[in-house]
């Protein structure tokens, strides 16, 4: 029997997208980004994305393998897709499970191309035509955002809940909120048709990530979704 790609493993479990870590190493202090990301992932995280962006290719590819090898040490490894924000070299060097790719970075179809159709692809949207455009591209999930400013990425343009809405009803793959979302405010996401919501600061930020990423995912698995 041969096993499931990461991104049929996705498709068959969409519910992963509930609460998704995005990595960052601006509040690493002595602790490690490898050690950071597994305690998100004990906390509860879904998914998990590697997102340093002053990182070059060969340290992205050098974090990624830290980061999975704490994964697999902690008992942790297969337990959330894991993919690279942006680099689809980094992704190829390193066998990721995909990569999330925005309006200004390598093109769906061409991470697509090059990832094979075995990986998953996510693609950044602000509007119902890109998002309607990544699906068409082949797009798996979208990441769908700024709904709130976020000094993680202050320059992040405006996204509002209404046209969060609008996108999850234009299109069939599954939808992630993402910017400013914290413990106060993912309840915004109800009703929305999103299937999660994606968090840097109100994670990585914390003293302690564990107890941060529990509470957050206690808030998601209590937030109802549908429309
Ligand atoms: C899940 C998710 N959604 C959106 C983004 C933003 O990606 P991008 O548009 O590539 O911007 P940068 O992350 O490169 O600043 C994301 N990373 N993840
Ligand atoms: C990485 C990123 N992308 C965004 C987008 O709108 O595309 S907002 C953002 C930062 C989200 O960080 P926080 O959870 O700390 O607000």
């Amino acid at each position: 029997m041969t096993a499931l790609t990461p991104r049929e493993r996705f498709r068959r479990a969409p519910e992963s997208l509930l609460l998704y870590a995005v990595s960052d190493d601006a509040w690493l202090g002595e602790r490690t980004l490898a050690s950071c990301c597994a305690q998100a992932v004990r906390g509860g995280a879904t998914f998990l994305q590697l997102r340093a962006k002053r990182a070059t290719t060969k340290e992205l590819i050098s974090a990624y393998a830290e980061i999975r090898d704490e994964l697999e040490r902690e008992g942790l490894a297969g337990k959330v897709p894991f993919v690279i924000d942006d680099d689809v070299e980094a992704a190829l060097a390193v066998g990721a499970d995909g990569v999330h790719v925005g309006q200004s970075d390598e093109s769906c179809a061409s991470a697509r191309a090059r990832l094979g159709e075995g990986a998953i692809v996510g693609v950044s949207a602000q509007t119902v035509e890109q998002a309607l455009a990544a699906q068409a591209a082949g797009a798996d999930y979208l990441g769908v955002g700024a709904l709130f400013k976020t000094a993680t990425k202050p320059e992040a343009a405006d996204v509002s809940l209404r046209t969060l809405r609008e996108i999850c009803a234009a299109v069939s793959i599954p939808v992630v909120g993402i910017g400013g979302l914290n413990a106060s405010t993912l309840a915004s996401l109800a009703h929305t048709g999103v299937h999660g919501a994606a968090v840097v600061s109100a994670i990585f930020a914390a003293g302690d990530i564990v107890s941060a990423t529990r509470d957050l995912r206690r808030i998601m698995d209590g937030v109802d979704l549908l429309v």
